[in-house]
């Protein structure tokens, strides 16, 4: 006797009736018995969820997935690398509400902005205000970018408690991003590092254009490697592997991985795909099968660094946590209110979401008029149909 679920769940909290759909019971594949401790877990083999579907045991004995880790560390970058590529300045309270909602979806570090210079970076010229608004805000850490001593001043004078220094793998790159050689950053981030360390904060190295840049084209896996030694020999506590403008694909990023754990343990770093080429979940997916349990991405997909032409935004949170969720793989984060937040500052923006499962799980609750029900994803035992 097998049971299988009358309603199936879409959303975290949303269901929808098979027989709306138009499926007989023999159009339902292989239904699995279920517990009635885990009615998520047969749900979620079926159907598209937004829940962390506890599959880790089944999921993680495959030989291909045996390396993924149990929880992955999201690092939310929307409301610095997502906005300061964009044409219209977003308003200060858009931004706080933006970093409200994120901490609200459960995502823990989201990377506040950037004490850079207003005249390179005019979209986050507010960063003393956003850090201000935000400082009643627990429950996350609010790291941000810094590329010189000024800016770490600036940054400890606002009350931030963590902060970033970027680098890149190329010359040309560096030169057009932040004004000087990789060598002559590389001497600026030690000043930065052991003021940080001097006032107990920690910092993330950002290595940008690890496998291709804008300007020279395929990057050497051996340059990356040079720099993720110096950032982390200078006491860089992570360092996040950038492929800012999204050409990587597995058969690059996995030598490029190869190279720096070399030098860095796997634990120190992350990873930071954009997603240009639609590469970016795949290349996740190989950085967790070699160890790394950090990623870096950005709410509906925004983003977008610029000084780097072509690069379109990061990989969307959204995609990364639906992906994460069917492997099983834990993050705390609550996709239905995390898809929100991308709701919230599209609509800001007057754009539509990068995000493909936010674009799908919404298309869905669209089609079928699904009523949600928080508590119904707890409680939702008794809507099991016995078949013989
Ligand atoms: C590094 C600099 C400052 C060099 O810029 P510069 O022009 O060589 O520096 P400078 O020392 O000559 O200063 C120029 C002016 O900026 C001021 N200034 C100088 N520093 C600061 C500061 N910290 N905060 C505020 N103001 C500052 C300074 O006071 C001066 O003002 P003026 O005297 O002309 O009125 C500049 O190039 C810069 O700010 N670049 C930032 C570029 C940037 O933010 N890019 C995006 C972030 S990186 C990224 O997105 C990649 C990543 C991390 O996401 C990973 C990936 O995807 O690859």
């Amino acid at each position: 006797m097998l049971l299988v679920s009358q309603k199936h769940e879409m959303a975290d909290g949303i269901y929808m009736n098979t027989r709306d759909l138009g499926q007989s019971k023999k159009q339902i594949h292989q239904p699995p018995v279920v517990s009635s401790q885990s009615p998520h877990r047969f749900m979620s083999n079926c159907h598209y969820s937004t829940l962390y579907t506890d599959s880790i045991t089944t999921n993680t004995q495959h030989t291909l997935l045996g390396n993924i880790p149990r929880y992955v560390k999201i690092v939310e970058v929307g409301p610095r690398d997502g906005l300061q590529n964009e044409k219209d300045i977003v308003p200060t309270s858009v931004k706080v509400e933006l970093i409200k909602m994120l901490v609200d979806s459960g995502l823990q570090v989201v990377e506040a902005t950037s004490f850079v210079s207003p005249k390179w970076v005019p979209q986050l010229a507010d960063a003393k205000d956003v850090i201000e608004a935000i400082k009643s805000v627990g429950g996350a850490r609010f790291p941000v970018l810094t590329p010189n001593l000024k800016g770490l001043e600036a940054a400890l004078e606002a009350g931030v408690k963590e902060v970033a220094v970027f680098a890149a793998a190329s010359e040309s790159f560096s030169r057009s991003n932040i004004n000087c050689s990789i060598n002559e950053s590389l001497a600026r981030y030690r000043d930065v590092t052991s003021a940080a360390r001097k006032h107990s904060i920690p910092v993330r190295g950002y290595i940008s254009c690890v496998v291709g840049c804008p300007m020279e084209g395929n990057v050497h896996p051996s340059k990356v490697a040079y720099v993720a030694d110096e950032l982390y020999k200078m006491g860089c506590d992570e360092i996040s592997l950038g492929d800012t403008i999204g050409v990587g694909t597995p058969g690059t990023v996995i030598p490029m991985i190869e190279a720096v754990k070399n030098v860095v343990p796997i634990e120190k770093l992350a990873v930071h795909f954009h997603d240009t080429y639609g590469q970016a979940l795949s290349n996740i997916l190989v950085s967790l099968q070699m160890g790394i349990s950090v990623v870096d991405s950005s709410v509906s997909g925004l983003g977008g660094c610029p000084y780097a032409k072509g690069a379109t935004g990061n990989v969307a949170t959204e995609d990364v946590v639906y992906m994460l969720n069917g492997l099983g793989v834990k993050t705390n984060v609550d996709l239905r209110k995390l898809m929100l937040a991308g709701d919230f500052i599209r609509k800001h923006l007057g754009r539509p979401t990068e995000s493909k499962a936010a674009t799908a799980l919404r298309n869905l609750v669209l089609c079928f008029q699904i009523i949600r029900f928080d508590n119904m994803t707890r409680n939702c035992n008794n809507q099991f149909l016995m078949f013989r």
